[in-house]
């Protein structure tokens, strides 16, 4: 008799990635129905079913399988959120995170199904460009995106600009590519004298004000539309901050980063938000939703760890100190550079 297989591996992880998209599509078509909001108190599978026009038994399938995977507590007949569901998937709550998720499902953004064919022929394997320069992709991408900031990141990013010297005495910050300008609102939240410059596409601003008005933060904001390579983008700042934006410039760095340096004031910081790929561009995580779309561009656009930081010293910043911060969506870069302020010593550079 031949000698049956034995495999000293665990093929588990393999599983995990393949009983991925189930997964996904439980906890998306759950948002998408609003189940996680009636789920808020304890209801029967019949409840639930009635409220939302559902088949009975199939809803009480669902629901178990939800609980499976975590999303759901079940006692007895009755299921209710767990904790990370209450959180961040009861849309209406302030820290929903439900839009950023299904953001993967987005097809203008992310097309998936798009990927077999983009391996066989290219980038153009469509004839569809995909051009990200295209602001109406941003402006629907203003309510998804804000759950990343409100979510958890915000606070993170603000605590980190406020331990900046100098914090306390800033007047004037500019949020280069700001999308939902929530990184704004929390940083001002910081420092009662700070006033934001709020700077994207015209569609996105006005998109953006939604979150100025929600949280009366009108009189400490102020909007500069416009397109950041081809335009102006002010000066007399004490801080820049550019959060997931600089991708789009990855080619210019340059020239926008002496745009940036002189827009400061003497002494002024640049601080970048982004993605810092390391082991040969291949890890983190972080920016695997960029893989489809640099196929269809046929150009990459996430960015060596450094790379900023070194155009940064290039341009004639005086000094960077770099750091690599854990995120719910996986690790991202924060470089934050200083502008020269005669008088002053030099920073020290950390990494
Ligand atoms: C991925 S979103 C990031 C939004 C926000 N900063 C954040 O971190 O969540 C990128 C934003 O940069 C803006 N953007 C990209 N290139 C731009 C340009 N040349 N001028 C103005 N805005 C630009 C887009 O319109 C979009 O709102």
């Amino acid at each position: 008799m031949k000698h049956t297989p034995e495999v000293a591996l665990s093929y588990g992880p393999l599983h995990q990635l393949a009983m991925g998209p189930l997964k996904a599509a439980l906890l998306n078509c759950a948002i998408k129905l609003k189940v996680f909001d009636l789920l808020s108190q304890a209801r029967a599978a019949g409840e639930v079913a009635a409220a939302l026009g559902l088949h009975p038994e199939n809803t009480r399938r669902f629901l178990d399988a939800l609980t499976t995977i975590d999303l759901l507590r079940k006692q007895g007949a009755t299921y209710c959120n767990q904790p990370i569901a209450q959180a961040f998937l009861v849309s209406g709550s302030l820290s929903s995170v439900a839009a950023l998720l299904l953001q993967t499902q987005n097809a203008g953004l992310n097309p998936l199904d798009k990927l077999e064919r983009l391996l066989t022929h290219g980038p153009d394997a469509d004839g569809q460009v995909m051009d990200f320069a295209d602001e109406k992709i941003w402006t629907k991408e203003v309510q998804s995106s804000a759950g990343w900031v409100f979510g958890g990141v915000g606070p993170l990013v603000a605590e980190m600009v406020a331990g900046l010297p100098g914090f306390a005495s800033f007047e004037k910050m500019l949020d280069m590519g700001c999308g939902h300008g929530a990184f704004t609102l929390y940083i001002l939240e910081k420092n009662p004298k700070l006033h934001g410059v709020l700077l994207d596409r015209p569609a996105v601003l006005a998109a953006a004000a939604a979150f100025v008005d929600a949280y009366q933060a009108g009189d400490r904001v102020s909007y500069r539309p416009g397109d950041y390579l081809a335009e102006g983008i002010g000066e007399g700042y004490d801080l820049v901050f550019a959060s997931a934006t600089l991708n789009f410039a990855i080619g210019n760095l340059p020239a926008l980063l002496g745009k940036v340096l002189d827009a400061l004031k003497p002494g002024g910081w640049f601080v970048s938000f982004q993605d810092g790929m390391t082991n040969q561009q291949t890890k983190p995580e972080t920016m695997l939703g960029a893989v489809i779309p640099s196929m269809m561009m046929g150009h990459d656009y996430c960015f060596p760890q450094g790379m900023i930081a070194k155009a940064a010293i290039d341009v004639g910043f005086q000094s960077t100190r770099s750091r690599t911060v854990d995120t719910p969506i996986g690790a991202m870069d924060i470089d934050m550079c200083q502008k020269g302020d005669r008088g002053c010593p030099p920073e020290t550079k950390e990494s």
